[in-house]
């Protein structure tokens, strides 16, 4: 039925094609796209069902579906002027016991693929690790900005930045957060100190690339030393009881809480939580993934952004990122548009 055969986008095409700013913008696009509230003609919209659960227990193994629809939204600093439109589906895998296979394969394992918006044909498969892992920090960086830079006057000097876990996405939010926002101090814990070591050596070897240039990177064998100075933490592990507690933070923090295991909500005390405003990325999400959580939902980030609801100053905030398809789809497009581009000029 394809005329044409996928392009094919590899894990290493991803890395050398995404940038910060891109993905970023492309985040903010669609955090806005999926508020029910219209607040302009160039808000753009968007379509994502809750995403169904498959799980395969004898194979210790589980599967879910992201299925999504995004348009009339811009990236400028991919295509100046260029109206988008996306259908994508991310198909995510997670068998945990990858790693001990004779050749270890990486327990989580994603794949996005874009289809033709006049069409319906597959045009595009997008090896997704990558873009999970990029889209996640991309939404965390817009929750950042609007929920903690945009608080008070307060929050526009150097911060402080703690990190909760050091895998795939404690290091690509340190990254990211510290590349886009003015961050002079990164404050790491993992379970293992090793991992936290590694990570260490790798942001001093990016230093240079982030916007504070004289960033100091600690880490620490527990996580109270390592958030009691923090302004900003990320939270990215897969702890099945609470890690964070309301007794260690600063009054005024701004929390990414972006891990857990099937309970989504495991890493932070309720205390915390219910101290705290709490935001998400979709209403659906937080409706159906957070549901057993015993704490009102603010807003959707979407909604500061567009100003349909306004944020209340001097808070404690807590921005919830269940991961959503629209997010995967234009991180995704960032990767194939950029692709195409740089094969048409060869
Ligand atoms: N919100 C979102 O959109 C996304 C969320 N995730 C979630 O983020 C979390 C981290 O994912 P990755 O970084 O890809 O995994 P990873 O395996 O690369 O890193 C996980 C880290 O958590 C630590 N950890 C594991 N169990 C722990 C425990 N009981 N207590 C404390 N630390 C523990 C490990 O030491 C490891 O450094 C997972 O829960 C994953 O489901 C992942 C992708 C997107
Ligand atoms: O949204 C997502 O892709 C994921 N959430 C948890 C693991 C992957």
């Amino acid at each position: 039925m394809c005329e044409n055969r996928p392009t094919f986008i590899t894990e290493a095409q991803v890395e050398e094609l995404l940038t910060w700013p891109a993905v970023y913008e492309a985040s903010e696009q669609a955090l806005q796209s999926i508020c029910e509230k219209r607040t302009s003609d160039s808000q753009p919209s968007a379509k994502q069902p809750p995403r169904p659960f498959v799980e395969l227990e004898r194979r210790n193994g589980l599967a879910f579906s992201m299925l999504g629809y995004i348009e009339n939204y811009r990236m400028q600093s991919v295509d100046q002027g260029k109206v988008f439109d996306t259908l994508a589906h991310k198909i995510v895998t997670a068998f945990t016991k990858n790693g001990q296979l004779a050749k270890p394969l990486p327990v989580i394992i994603a794949t996005v693929f874009l289809f033709d918006t006049m069409t319906g044909q597959l045009k595009t498969i997008v090896e997704g690790n990558g873009v999970t892992a990029w889209r996640t920090a991309g939404s965390c960086m817009v929750g950042t900005k609007y929920l903690y830079f945009d608080r008070n006057e307060k929050c526009k000097s150097d911060k402080v930045l703690g990190i909760l876990g050091c895998g795939v996405q404690g290091r690509i939010h340190a990254i990211g957060i510290s590349t886009m926002f003015p961050i002079s101090e990164i404050h790491l814990w993992n379970r293992s100190v090793a991992k936290a070591a590694e990570l260490k050596k790798e942001l001093e070897s990016l230093a240079g690339t982030f916007k504070s240039k004289h960033v100091k990177i600690f880490i620490h064998e527990n996580v109270r030393d390592c958030v009691k100075t923090a302004d900003i933490i990320v939270t990215a592990t897969q702890s099945t009881s609470p890690i964070l507690f309301e007794d260690m933070v600063k009054e005024n923090v701004h929390i990414n809480a972006v891990g857990a295991s099937k309970d989504h909500h495991s890493e932070i005390d309720l205390k915390l939580y219910r101290n705290s405003k709490l935001y998400v990325d979709s209403w659906t999400g937080g409706k159906t993934e957070l549901k057993s959580l015993d704490c009102p939902i603010e807003a959707e980030v979407g909604e500061i952004i567009t100003k349909s609801k306004a944020l209340t100053q001097n808070q404690r905030t807590i921005f919830h990122s269940l991961g959503m398809a629209v997010t995967d789809a234009v991180v995704a497009q960032i990767a194939e548009t950029l692709y195409l581009k740089k094969k048409s000029t060869f």
